[in-house]
């Protein structure tokens, strides 16, 4: 990141507590604007389980603190040694409604007798809505917090339409695969006002991204864990309608800038919605002409739950510009089977470049690797259990990106200016690809990872004309993101919001 963090006042102006869903693709952004607020004079602590606190202060080198922010651990009851992966949702959904409620609202009342003044505000992600009454029985102002796109939001904020209008059954089960962004023409339905009429079918995303019912966020995977997907995102939304004040989007304002908005439906929803993305990484926040672009700083400390592979920045510097094929799918899918990847690392091997696989070390993943792999890509591909993803993709010998499309990794591509080869597996993914491929054209699907479809897919990207097209159009949309009038958008909801409390704070009353 380019932008040095902004000076802070010696006594923080106001204290603000943050709640992020346990899972590092949540924890990540919610680092982010911690660090943000404490820029700008809030004292901000991050509240995680005992089970996420663990692994972040390790990675931290002990430390209970990143930057000027603080973290501390809530009690999740959840049994963990503090070693390899942590649990998951199966495992904590129990712990988020029950345990967690009491030591949150006990860190809270606590810090209120300590200081004799309120905690000014929680923010807390939307998907731990547990956090949500505790604040509300404690007293404290709320507002909440969405890691992902806004048009992601804006789905799940359909559910009572889609239900209504039979497009999804009322456990979330698509009835037929009607697109979900029907532009309505075959059933005679014209525009008005620039904006198509609402009829049998719902315009919640412009026409172009061209999404089916079958890629709805909560159809993750067997009928079992739909249903409880489905039962969660009800709750989550329900609570989410007391958060009246506003929701911060880690996105950038105008994201279907380029489609034809023409076809995107204003959607009533009870509050304010303020794009304050791409959180940057140190806090700082520029948006001069120059903006948040360079290249040459690295980016600021974000402890993650596993310790990154540094080797693999050496390796990069062996390697060519613009040669090397970075993979990834994040931290929070499914291993997408173990024939799936067996044919990708034999079509990553047959394109005869170099690449960089983080592939996570559980057998689900790696039992896929054919036998002896690493002898024959050897030199050529490098495989680690994560990565320093920042750093990879900022490398200059990083030519492409191919990823399951998390809304961060989608956002540091394009802050990074990475063309991307997208293979979405589950939740928001295929919105994110639908917005990278059809939309921003900064990238091209991997419909399936056969050995002919990757070697395909990766001449395509790295040589052909398309690949060339697509690196024009990723440059120009990190401008448009990363600098200018976006992003000054972006830090001025951000400064609007740290106002608001501070000013509220002060006032002793919020809202
Ligand atoms: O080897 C690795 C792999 C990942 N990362 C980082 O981990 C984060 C991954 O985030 P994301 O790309 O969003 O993927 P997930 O962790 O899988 O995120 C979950 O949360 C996101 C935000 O809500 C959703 O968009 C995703 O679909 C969901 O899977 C990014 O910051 C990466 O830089 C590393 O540092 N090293």
């Amino acid at each position: 990141m380019g932008a040095e963090p902004e000076p802070v006042p010696v006594r923080p102006a106001a204290s603000v507590v943050l709640v992020p869903f346990p899972a590092q693709g949540h924890v990540s952004p919610m680092l982010r604007l911690a660090r943000a607020l404490a820029a700008r004079g809030v004292a901000a602590t991050v509240a995680t389980p005992d089970f996420v606190h663990r692994r972040i202060v390790a990675a931290a080198g002990g430390q209970t603190g990143v930057g000027r922010v603080e973290l501390a651990s809530i009690h999740s009851g959840v049994p963990d040694d503090g070693k390899g992966d942590p649990p998951g949702f199966a495992s904590f959904a129990h712990a988020m409604e029950r345990h967690m409620p009491v030591s949150l609202e006990e860190m809270l009342t606590t810090r209120r007798s300590l200081t004799g003044r309120n905690v000014a505000c929680l923010v807390a992600d939307v998907l731990a809505s547990w956090a949500i009454p505790v604040a509300d029985r404690c007293g404290v102002p709320v507002v909440g917090f969405w890691t992902a796109m806004l048009a992601t939001y804006r789905v799940v904020a359909a559910i009572p339409e889609l239900i209504e209008k039979g497009l999804i059954s009322d456990c979330g089960i698509p009835i037929s695969t009607k697109r979900l962004n029907n532009t309505g023409e075959e059933n005679g339905e014209e525009k008005v006002n620039g904006h198509r009429q609402i009829g049998d079918v719902l315009y919640v995303l412009p026409a172009e991204l061209d999404l089916s019912t079958a890629e709805l966020p909560w159809l993750v995977g067997d009928a079992a864990c739909r249903k409880s997907r489905f039962t969660f995102w009800l709750r989550t939304m329900e609570r989410a309608k007391s958060l009246r004040r506003s929701i911060l989007v880690n996105s950038f304002p105008d994201e279907a800038a380029g489609g034809d908005s023409g076809n995107t439906p204003s959607q009533v929803l009870p509050q304010a919605l303020l794009q304050v993305g791409p959180l940057p990484s140190n806090g700082g926040f520029d948006c001069s002409t120059k903006g948040d672009l360079l290249h040459g700083s690295p980016p600021a400390e974000n402890p993650s739950m596993w310790q990154a592979d540094e080797t693999c920045l050496e390796w990069l510097d062996q390697q060519r510009a613009g040669s090397v094929i970075y993979v990834s799918f994040g931290s929070w899918v499914p291993s997408i089977g173990r024939d799936v990847i067996n044919e990708l690392a034999i079509g990553l091997q047959a394109t005869g470049r170099p690449f960089l696989w983080a592939l996570k070390e559980e057998p689900s993943w790696r039992d896929g690797l054919p036998e002896q792999y690493a002898e024959a890509v050897a030199g050529r591909g490098k495989i680690v259990a994560w990565a320093p993803q920042e750093d990879v993709l900022r490398h200059k010998a990083t030519g492409c990106y191919m990823t399951h499309c998390g809304w961060n990794s989608t956002l540091e591509a394009i802050h990074y200016g990475v063309r991307l080869l997208c293979y979405p597996v589950s939740g928001d993914q295929f919105i994110n690809c639908a917005y990278i491929v059809k939309m921003w054209e900064t990238g091209m699907r991997l419909w399936s990872t056969k050995r002919g479809v990757v070697e395909d897919c990766v001449t395509r990207i790295m040589e052909g004309d398309e690949g060339r097209r697509m690196q024009e159009k990723v440059d120009e949309l990190r401008r448009r993101v990363m600098t200018g009038e976006v992003r000054c958008a972006a830090k001025r909801n951000l400064d609007s919001f740290v106002d608001g409390i501070i000013l509220r704070d002060k006032l002793r009353v919020f809202g």
